[in-house]
C-alpha cells in the first residue's frame, strides 16, 4: 500500500509538474488576454459570470468568491462576480422543467446584461449545458473566455476566447484551470488595488 501510494504520489505530481511546466511555456499570452479583458469588464462597471460542471462548477464558485470577497489584497473594493453552479432551487428547477442543457443559459437570459462576461470552465469543451450557455451569452451581447483542456472540443471555436490547458487528463487540467484562475485574481486584485487610479487600469 505504502509502495503504491508513493507511485501514486510521485507519478501524479511528475505529471503535474510537466504540465504547469508547459502551461508556463505557451499560455502567458492567452492568460493575458483574459486578465484584460475581465479587468475592463469590471472597471466599466459590468461583471464577471462563470459556470462549469462537478469539478469546474467548484472552480467556478471559488475565483467568483476571489472576486466577490477577496484573493489576497485585504482592502480593495468589491468586484462583481457570479457563478452560475451555487443555486441549487435554480439548478433543479431549470434542470426538472427545461432540460439540463438550460441550466447556465437560462440563467444567463435571467441575470446577465451586455457587455458583462462568461467564463465557461470545461475540461472536455462538450459539455452541452456549457455550449448551450457560450450560445446564448453570445446572443445577449456578453464577451466569452473558454478555460478548456484536450482539443478544446465543440467550445473551443463557440467561445471568443479560448484558453486551452494542453492535455487530455480531467484532473491535471483541473489543477492548471485553479492555478490560471488565482493568477487572474492576482492581476485583477493588482489592477483594483486602493492605491491604483481608476485612469491606470
Ligand atoms: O472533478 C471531476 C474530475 O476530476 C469531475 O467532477 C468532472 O468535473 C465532471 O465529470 C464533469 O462533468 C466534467 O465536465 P467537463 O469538464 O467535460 O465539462
Ligand atoms: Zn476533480
Amino acid at each position: 500500500m505504502r509502495e503504491l501510494m508513493n507511485d501514486r504520489f510521485e507519478a501524479h505530481l511528475d505529471r503535474h509538474i510537466s504540465l504547469a511546466t508547459l502551461v508556463r511555456d505557451t499560455l502567458g499570452p492567452a492568460v493575458t488576454l483574459m486578465a484584460d479583458r475581465v479587468i475592463a469588464t469590471l472597471a466599466a462597471g459590468h461583471k464577471i459570470m462563470l459556470c462549469g460542471n462537478g469539478g469546474s462548477a467548484a472552480d467556478a464558485q471559488h475565483i467568483a468568491a476571489e472576486l466577490t470577497g477577496r484573493y489576497g489584497v485585504p482592502n480593495r473594493r468589491a468586484l462583481a462576480a457570479l457563478a452560475l453552479s451555487t443555486d441549487s432551487s435554480a439548478l433543479t428547477a431549470i434542470s426538472n422543467d427545461l432540460g439540463f442543457d438550460q441550466v447556465f443559459a437560462r440563467q444567463l437570459e435571467a441575470l446577465s446584461q451586455r457587455d458583462d462576461l462568461l467564463i465557461a470552465i470545461s475540461t472536455s469543451g462538450r459539455s452541452p449545458n456549457l455550449i448551450a450557455a457560450v450560445e446564448r451569452a453570445r446572443h445577449l451581447g456578453l464577451y466569452t473566455i473558454g478555460l478548456l483542456g484536450g482539443d478544446g472540443g465543440a467550445l473551443r471555436t463557440r467561445v471568443d476566447l479560448p484558453i486551452l490547458v494542453p492535455s487530455s487528463e480531467t484532473p491535471h487540467i483541473q489543477e492548471l484551470h485553479i492555478t490560471l484562475g488565482h493568477i487572474l485574481c492576482s492581476l485583477v486584485d493588482e489592477a483594483f488595488h486602493p492605491d491604483r487610479r481608476d485612469s491606470d487600469r
